[in-house]
């Protein structure tokens, strides 16, 4: 596409050979990789595929997504080869015998997005040799800016009696420049790998890493019944949440908002919230960092 700011091809594609090597990781759920020059959106994409009854374990990569969506009804920008844009199809109302993975109860899926983010963090960390944190409840920091973004979606099973499939997506801005970073709404300032000065922007690895961090972490919480302080999720989130203590605006889904204190997460992910007029628990919310 000449002429498009979002092309450039000097920027090196994804591998799917290399990609597969994270497939084969023993305690991961990964069953198959998809990776496409072009999409709308990855996580259209698997929850198609959900809908048509594929099993728990597609992974699917995109170049570029034409329609990408953000948490709250947003878009999500994802310019050609700059970033990893990818979906993965999780199932974990259904027990795995062979894994000893008993079904999570519905109630335990909300902390699907925030162990993404988890896995994010290691990601990041580990081999952009970046200091990253988490914004309640899963927007990636770096340097105070949003590096990534996390959007769990259900799928309905087919019958009442089908828990439903979570769709788990993840975007991260790699290499993109400033004329190619969206504003984000909340006045939140964006930023990519490479603008925050990483020491690598490789794509492959940081996307094997970031697959086999998320099955990591996927299969400590199956085992442990989707139980996030059996499974360790709890602290590992806690270590690298950079909400809690803080003084924040809690900007919630009906349009109201709250001011107080974070003051921690509950065993359902739930942000606890210390205002003046009481205590709340939130579960869904953009989170304004004040202080
Ligand atoms: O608003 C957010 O912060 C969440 C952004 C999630 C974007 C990712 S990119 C891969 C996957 N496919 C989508 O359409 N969205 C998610």
């Amino acid at each position: 596409m000449p002429g498009s700011p979002y092309t450039d091809l000097d920027r090196p594609p994804l591998s799917a050979a290399r990609l597969r090597r994270a497939l084969v990781f023993p305690h991961g759920p990964w069953t198959r990789l998809e990776l496409h020059a072009e999409t709308a959106s990855t996580n259209a994409d698997v929850a198609e595929a959900a809908r048509s009854g594929e099993p728990e374990g597609l992974v699917v990569v995109a170049e570029r997504q034409t329609a990408g969506r953000g948490r709250r009804g947003r878009t999500w920008q994802s310019p050609a080869r700059a970033g990893i844009a990818t979906s993965v199809l999780l199932r974990p109302g259904e027990a795995v015998a062979e894994r000893r993975w008993p079904a999570v109860p519905p109630t335990g899926y909300g902390w699907l997005p925030l162990l993404a983010g988890v896995a994010l963090v290691e990601s990041v960390t580990r081999l952009a040799e970046l200091d990253a944190a988490l914004k309640w409840p899963n927007d990636l920091l770096v340097g105070g800016a949003k590096c990534a973004g996390i959007l769990a979606e259900a799928v309905p099973g087919g019958s009442p009696a089908q828990p439903p499939a979570i769709v788990l997506g993840i975007g991260l801005n790699v290499t993109l420049r400033v004329h190619e970073l969206p504003e984000n709404p909340t006045g939140l300032p964006v930023t990519s790998l490479h603008l925050a000065g990483a020491a690598a922007t490789d794509r492959d690895p940081l996307l094997r890493a970031l697959l086999r961090s998320v099955a990591d972490w996927y299969d400590r919480w199956r085992t442990a019944g989707g139980d996030a302080v059996v499974s360790g999720l709890r602290d590992a989130y806690l270590a690298v949440c950079a909400t809690v203590g803080r003084e924040v605006r809690a900007l919630l889904p009906d349009g109201g908002e709250l001011t107080g204190t974070a003051t921690g997460i509950d065993p359902d992910g739930q942000l606890h919230l210390v205002t003046p007029s009481g205590e709340h628990r939130l579960a869904a919310a953009d989170v304004v960092h004040l202080r």
